[in-house]
């Protein structure tokens, strides 16, 4: 009756909570044009098809503070998502939280493994959540009082249903019929405080999985000269120190592979993971600490403590019993990203798999993939098999069995005490004797069916705090997953930058100076190469060797050159398959690092690399031209389409018909076209797009690698001819000799395994490297072109010895006539 009594002040608080919520559901199914007019009043007009393919077009528009406004077409309604990047000083400051960890292959099943709480902390209270003033915090505020409500509110529910029983058992149908009305009033919070719960978990999720992308997106997609998309998968933060202070023999960026699994899969894993973690975790420990303060009450010291001898016993059991979740969880993330990966490339190399008739190789590889994953899974399954049997044993049938022990001791103790007064009385006396007995059978019974519900209930708590324990174990996997992916990107190093050694260079120079270029850092060559490096760092010895022999394979040893634009020089970079050509294009791009400490790269603001691979981007005709430029962008450059009709001004038009692709725009149905153009247009058509790409951006110099290959020859030397007149600089590298005319310089990469080269002016003679000069092998660096050349001016020089002898030869035919 006390905990009735005390329900009742209550009721006013339920009863509003009740309206509310009708209230609440009435709103939502308001009709459907009421609601169409509300959400055009607060959410702006709908759009015509027209707009829509502008928006598409736009997609975000630049505010004045510099950060962006994202357009996203809504329910053909526009929506508006500011953008703010990560501020790099965040990201710098945030850099000492993530140092790399050394993988441990003998990463335990422990919880609380300090390599793991210290890598949840940094991507929670680093990342996910960055501040305590943030949304995130406050959603888990609000969910953490919904959780206390909901815990209050069973035990409410466990003391009710013992009173509606008790009355029951009475036979007091007011009682009754009170109690149920209050069951009634309790449903409503309950079942709104359950759905809040989920609610507000999801909502935490989603947030948090949007801040880690993010975040990571801001780290990852970086510009020169950091470069991490790209610079990532060279390893070239191989010799980062780990947090301990030794070197990392195993460079974690070289373990990265399939990037995509980690941003889309596992950070959305991780952050499912972790907001349900919270609540799985909170509520499970709440409830265990509130039912057991109420049944101790009952219980007495006895039962309390053997209420916690069955929870350690349970604790002991089950951790004997757990396998390795963690370890399984992130190999089989790994398994899922080489599955997702092969499925990846046959989409992106289609059409040339289709050439080869290739359908059935690739199903077997990746039949292969996939078989590997399952075999994985159902490893996992079996080895569940064990460890849920003995879970489910634990919670419901040890649980169930003490809590009837539990539940007879007040009541054995209770009869005993109770039963005594009533004995030897008179007919009055057996009356009461009676009246009280029922009285002390129904309190008898209230206080088992409170105390079996809470039992219930903590046995349900129990079990849910065990698969809590199974969830931050394969969060551990995650968790140590996403963590090696920000640490290793953490630790890629920037690309090095010299600055201009002397005032006599104009900034705008493009050079080298005593650079030896070759691949750098080392990669997995295959996976016993891989397990190689992983045993060394398991048994502790370096594997330095074997990384230095990797990067010491020098392609291209001691090159100096210089380019100074408006000099009127243009570069042409020659040399047979392999020999490193584009590679110099990576070091003087910034991709690539010297290979040797002593070399210097001076690489201009306004330099632009054409690779020998086309890209397409996603996007629009106008996006091919002026990628990686945006809409945004090209407005802002103040450039247009068409050209004005006095036909001045700098137009994309007059851009694609110096690029001799004039009738694309007509072709492909106008300038705002999506289409898959990669596939679209033909091999030469892509290579004149990437030339036009070039007018359009005007660098100061531009290095073209193979790019006109498939290029007919009057149209390539014209395009030439064009980029020349805009004032660009060319860095060509080419197998063409008919190109060598556009160019005043020759670098010709020998290729014979030393790193050789020679630099010439066309037309004269090669200038020698200080390598060979050292050598005395000047005879042999004829090669190429400018011994062609110099065999030719060499015979030119004969022609009047020729000449002169043949008159003498006409000559003494003459005399032998007469
Ligand atoms: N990322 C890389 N990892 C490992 N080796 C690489 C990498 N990139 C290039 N190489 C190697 O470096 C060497 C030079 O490559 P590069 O692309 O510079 O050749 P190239 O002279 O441009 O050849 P081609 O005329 O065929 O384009 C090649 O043997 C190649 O295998």
């Amino acid at each position: 009756m006390a905990v009735l009594s005390a329900l009742r002040p209550s009721t006013r608080l339920l009863q509003i909570i009740f309206v509310l919520i009708i209230f609440r559901s009435r709103l939502i199914t308001l009709p459907q044009d009421v609601l169409e007019r509300l959400r055009d009043a607060t959410a702006g007009k709908r759009l015509s098809a027209a707009e829509l393919t502008a928006i598409l077009q736009q997609i975000y528009v630049k505010e004045s503070d510099g950060s962006k406004t994202l357009l996203v077409p809504y329910r053909n309604r526009l929506a508006k998502v500011p953008i703010h990047d990560t501020a790099a000083d965040v990201l710098a400051s945030n850099s000492k939280h993530f140092p790399l960890q050394s993988s441990d292959s003998k990463r335990t099943k422990a919880l609380l493994d300090p390599k793991f709480v210290r890598a949840l902390r940094a991507l929670l209270f680093h990342i996910a959540i960055p501040s305590w003033k943030s949304k995130e915090a406050l959603i888990i505020a609000v969910h953490s009082f919904f959780l206390v409500v909901r815990t209050i509110l069973s035990v409410v529910v466990a003391r009710l249903d013992g009173i509606i029983v008790r009355d029951l058992v009475r036979a007091d149908a007011q009682g009754f019929l009170r109690g149920l009305g209050f069951w009634f009033a309790l449903a409503v919070p309950s079942t709104y405080t359950n759905v809040m719960i989920k609610h507000l978990q999801s909502t935490l999720a989603l947030r948090i999985r949007t801040g880690l992308t993010r975040y990571i997106h801001d780290l990852y997609l970086s510009k020169y000269p950091d470069l991490r998309y790209y610079r990532l998968g060279l390893g070239v933060g191989a010799e980062a120190k780990t947090s301990g202070g030794e070197k990392d023999t195993i460079s974690s960026s070289s373990i990265i592979e399939g990037v995509d699994q980690y941003i889309t899969a596992d950070v959305e894993v991780w952050a499912e993971g972790v907001s349900g973690l919270y609540g799985n975790l909170m509520k499970p420990t709440l409830d265990l600490v509130l039912f057991t303060s109420q049944l101790s009450r009952s219980l007495g010291l006895r039962g309390t403590i053997l209420l916690f001898g069955t929870y350690y016993a349970t604790a002991r059991i089950l951790k004997a019993v757990t396998p390795a979740f963690g370890k399984l969880a992130a190999a089989e993330a790994k398994l899922e990203g080489d599955y997702r990966a092969g499925m990846g490339r046959l989409g992106r190399e289609g059409e040339e798999i289709a050439f080869y008739d290739g359908g059935a190789r690739e199903r077997d590889i990746l039949t292969g993939a996939y078989m590997a994953l399952i075999r994985h899974v159902n490893f996992v399954y079996k080895i569940r098999i064990a460890y849920e049997w003995t879970e489910d044993y634990v919670i419901k049938y040890l649980w169930s069995a003490a809590g009837y022990g539990l539940i007879a001791v007040p009541l054995l103790f209770t009869r005993r005490r109770r039963t005594a007064p009533g004995v030897g009385s008179g007919t009055s006396s057996i009356l009461s004797t009676s009246g009280s007995r029922n009285e002390a059978i129904a309190s008898r019974t209230e206080t088992y069916i409170s105390n079996r519900r809470l039992l219930l209930s903590l046995a349900d708590a129990g079990g849910r705090l065990m698969f809590a324990y199974k969830d931050v174990l394969e969060l551990a996997g995650v968790t140590d997953r996403l963590y090696t992916l920000v640490s290793s990107l953490y630790a890629v190093k920037p690309a090095s930058i010299s600055s201009i050694p002397s005032s006599s260079l104009a900034s705008d120079t493009v050079g080298l100076e005593h650079v030896n270029v070759g691949v750098p850092g080392h990669r997995p060559l295959n996976d016993e190469f891989q397990s190689q490096i992983f045993a060394d760092s398991v048994n502790g010895s370096s594997s330095d060797e074997s990384v230095h022999s990797e990067s010491q394979s020098v392609l291209v040893r001691d090159l100096s050159l210089w380019l100074r634009e408006g000099s009127g020089e243009h570069l042409m970079i020659t040399g047979s398959n392999g020999v490193g050509k584009t590679s110099i294009a990576r070091v003087l791009a910034g991709l690539w690092d010297p290979a040797n400490e002593e070399g210097k790269v001076f690489r201009p603001q306004s330099l632009m690399v054409v690779p020998q691979r086309v890209y397409m981007p996603v996007g629009t005709l106008l996006d091919q031209v002026i990628y990686p430029d945006s809409y945004a962008d090209f407005l802002e450059k103040g450039m247009s389409i068409e050209p004005c009709d006095d036909g001045s001004g700098n137009s994309i038009r007059a851009i694609l018909e110096s690029a001799f692709l004039g009738y694309l725009p007509e072709r492909e149905g106008g300038w705002s076209t999506r289409k898959e153009w990669r596939d679209v247009l033909s091999g030469g058509e892509k290579q004149r797009m990437v030339m036009a790409r070039v007018f359009y951006h005007r660098p100061k110099f531009a290095i073209l690698d193979e790019c006109t290959s498939a290029v007919s020859s009057d149209v390539e030397g014209r395009m030439y001819q064009h980029a020349k007149s805009l004032g660009i600089t060319l860095i060509t590298i080419s197998l063409r000799p008919s190109l060598m005319k556009y160019h005043t310089q020759v670098l010709n990469l020998l290729g014979d395994g030393t790193g050789r080269w020679t630099l010439a002016h066309i037309g004269q003679d090669a200038v020698l490297t200080p390598l060979a000069e050292a050598e005395g092998e000047e005879g042999e660096l004829w090669l190429g072109f400018n011994r062609e050349i110099a065999t030719l001016e060499r015979k030119l020089k004969e022609v009047d010895g020729w000449e002169k002898r043949l008159e003498e030869l006409e000559a003494l035919l003459k005399v032998q006539d007469l």
